[in-house]
């Protein structure tokens, strides 16, 4: 379900975007990615955000994530201005709020399954016996119920994916960035993927904030967000 207009809770957006302007190089070397970005999502929200190659999708949703850093404008995540954190509280903020999930999985080859998903429970302190029952829970809710004494490489590409929806949710963040998750993917098995995302996220109430080239998977979405170089614009319904 999107987010309540009327809900008091839901109220205040998750997160707003002002004016937002991302510059390589100095001077008059400098080359403009994008510029006058704005855009809120709200609480549990789905926005997937299209684009040509090239316009600055990957570099936006690491601007959002405090990743990467912005010459104007601000990100607001509920009230909290990104550009006023210094980097340790940038991650420490991460940690607690925020979930991303790649295109390429980036799952740590020598972690199991089951210790890839917990470490955002480590980072955070949480891996107790309530730690290790959510990690449980959350094998099961991606179908990879018996799975957590795995290796990554013992893996397929469909259940990489899963294992990094599994640990980007873990923490129940209230925000999943995705960066053409199933990009990699076949597309029986990017449908699949892009189930299980849409279902682990609507569950946890979670916003979801996807970037894709996939016309299916972004009519899927609550909203539709176009990206260029000097705006953003609302797509018609698909
Ligand atoms: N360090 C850098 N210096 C200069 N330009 C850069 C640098 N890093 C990225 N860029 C440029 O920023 C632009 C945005 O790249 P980005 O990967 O965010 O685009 P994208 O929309 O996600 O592309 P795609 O859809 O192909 O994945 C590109 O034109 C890229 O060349």
């Amino acid at each position: 379900m999107a987010a309540n207009a009327s809900n008091p809770i839901s109220s205040q957006p998750l997160l707003q975007v002002q004016d937002l302007a991302k510059r390589y190089g100095q001077a008059q070397a400098q080359s403009t990615v994008f510029e006058q970005i704005s855009c809120e999502v709200q609480v549990g929200e789905f926005v997937a955000i299209v684009g040509n190659s090239g316009v600055g999708k990957s570099t936006f949703l690491n601007c959002l994530a405090g990743l990467d850093s912005w010459q104007q404008g601000q990100v607001l995540h509920q009230g909290t201005d990104l550009s006023t954190l210094d980097e340790t509280a940038r991650a420490i903020w991460r940690r607690a709020h925020l979930g991303f999930v790649f295109q390429a999985f980036h799952v740590l080859p020598h972690l199991d399954v089951a210790q890839n998903i917990a470490l955002p429970l480590m980072l955070l302190g949480r891996m107790n016996t309530q730690g290790e029952q959510r990690v449980q829970q959350v094998l099961k809710a991606v179908g990879l119920d018996g799975l957590g004494q795995r290796l990554p490489q013992q893996l397929s590409g469909g259940q990489l994916q899963r294992v990094a929806i599994a640990r980007a949710l873990v923490h129940s963040p209230q925000l999943l960035l995705a960066d053409e998750p199933t990009g990699n993917l076949d597309p029986c098995t990017a449908q699949q993927v892009m189930d299980l995302l849409l279902q682990q996220t609507r569950d946890n109430g979670t916003a979801l904030i996807l970037v894709t080239h996939s016309a299916d998977a972004a009519k899927r979405a609550d909203r539709v967000l176009r990206l260029t170089a000097s705006g953003m614009q609302t797509e018609p319904a698909l």
